[in-house]
């Protein structure tokens, strides 16, 4: 049966550093698929870590539906959570069989003969590895290891799956198809899954929703297509799917979703969080995105084109608006354009970020244009 996670201002310190988890406050519901995105030392693994119960937290609570499993006089041992967890490195028995390792904790659970040979070819079934049974470990390509250590989970039926970057040893061709194992088993156990990655193509491609995190806190918890259509901080804006953020000149107050404001010398309508409150005259700060921008738009703001790079489909130029010198944004065209050539960029739309964004830094980092 799937449960659900609870944390309540967690907060994990090791000696000599900043706190690993700073007051972090996450309901997980009961089958959902919740990655944890961030950099490298935001506290990915070490929240996966306290919910298996290989940490404790220094401060706050962790509990299973209405039960906790960890806080103040409370800690209850990793192995009678019941939480099933996969690893990067497979953590696979080299001495034993694919069908052994996938049996094992059946064995452990008291399972015998046939019944447990039936759970092991169904699990191994589901992945893909029908007759593998008699096979060792070492004589499997990455991704069928991957799918045995899956297929061990499986059998296991766990309720609360953990997965530690499942994929970063496997190669790009491979991690394509290994998305849909995971989402296939996910279906398959309705269990509820936590999957730690820094990679947010697959974080966005599989999950229900991504926690991205930064230095032990989390910004912003919502589904892949909330995260980028409407980031709740400027951070977020720009880690996910590298948005441009500008400055605003608010025009009208934002009503209900939307708000007019002067941005890059011209006027345009965004889309804002219902209820925003933003009075006329006040600065705010604007995502963009590729898709908010028109190239060759009469009426635009005038821009230089910086690169033009050929995209089959259409061409991906890198401009600066003449109205903000240092600033560099991505705008699809129909047409390549030669470098230092001049147009005029539309402003189709944008997302003016919530009040309580990060203090805006321009000129906008190149690592944005990757
Ligand atoms: N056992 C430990 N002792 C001391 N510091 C630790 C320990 N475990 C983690 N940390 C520190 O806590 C911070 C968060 O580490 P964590 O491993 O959770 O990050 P992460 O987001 O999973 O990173 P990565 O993607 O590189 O695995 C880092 O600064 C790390 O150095």
């Amino acid at each position: 049966m799937a449960r659900s996670i609870h944390l309540r201002g967690v907060t994990r310190r090791f000696p000599n550093g900043p706190a690993a988890l700073d007051d972090v406050s996450l309901d997980i519901q009961a089958g959902e698929f919740l990655a944890l995105l961030g950099p490298s030392g935001c506290g990915k693994t070490t929240l996966l870590r306290l919910i298996a119960g290989f940490e404790a937290p220094t401060d706050g609570t962790l509990a299973f539906d209405e039960r906790l499993v960890a806080g103040p006089g409370c800690f209850v041992q990793p192995e009678a959570r019941q939480v099933a967890i996969v690893f990067q490195s497979y953590a696979l028995w080299p001495h034993m069989s694919v069908g052994e390792n996938v049996g094992y904790p059946l064995r452990v659970k008291g399972l015998r003969g046939a019944e447990r040979a039936r759970k092991v070819a169904e699990a191994l079934a589901a992945v893909d590895l029908s007759g593998f049974e008699g096979r060792r470990p070492a004589d499997l390509s990455g991704g069928q290891r991957q799918r045995v250590a899956l297929a061990r989970c499986l059998a296991m039926e766990p309720g609360i799956v953990l997965l530690d970057e499942p994929l970063a040893n496997l190669d790009m061709h491979l991690r394509a198809s290994m998305e849909e194992t995971f989402r296939a088993f996910h279906r398959r156990t309705g269990a509820t899954m936590v999957y730690v990655t820094h990679d947010q193509a697959e974080a966005m491609a599989m999950a229900d929703r991504v926690a991205v995190m930064e230095r032990g806190r989390i910004l912003q918890v919502s589904a892949p297509a909330t995260l980028y259509r409407e980031p709740a901080t400027e951070a977020v804006a720009r880690f996910i799917g590298h948005g441009h953020v500008v400055e605003a000149d608010i025009l009208l107050s934002p009503g209900q979703g939307h708000a007019r404001a002067r941005l890059l010398g011209v006027e345009a309508d965004l889309r804002c969080r219902p209820g925003l409150r933003l009075p006329a005259g006040a600065r705010g700060r604007v995502c963009l995105r590729a898709e908010d921008l028109e190239a060759d738009a009469p009426g635009g703001f005038l821009a230089r084109v910086l690169s033009s790079t050929f995209k089959g489909a259409h061409s991906r130029l890198v401009v600066e608006p003449l109205a903000a010198p240092g600033l560099r944004l991505a705008v699809h065209a129909d047409a390549p354009y030669a470098e230092g050539e001049s147009l005029r960029v539309g402003l189709k739309g944008g997302w003016l970020l919530p009040e309580g964004g990060e203090a805006a830094t321009l000129p906008v980092r190149e690592a944005a244009l990757a």
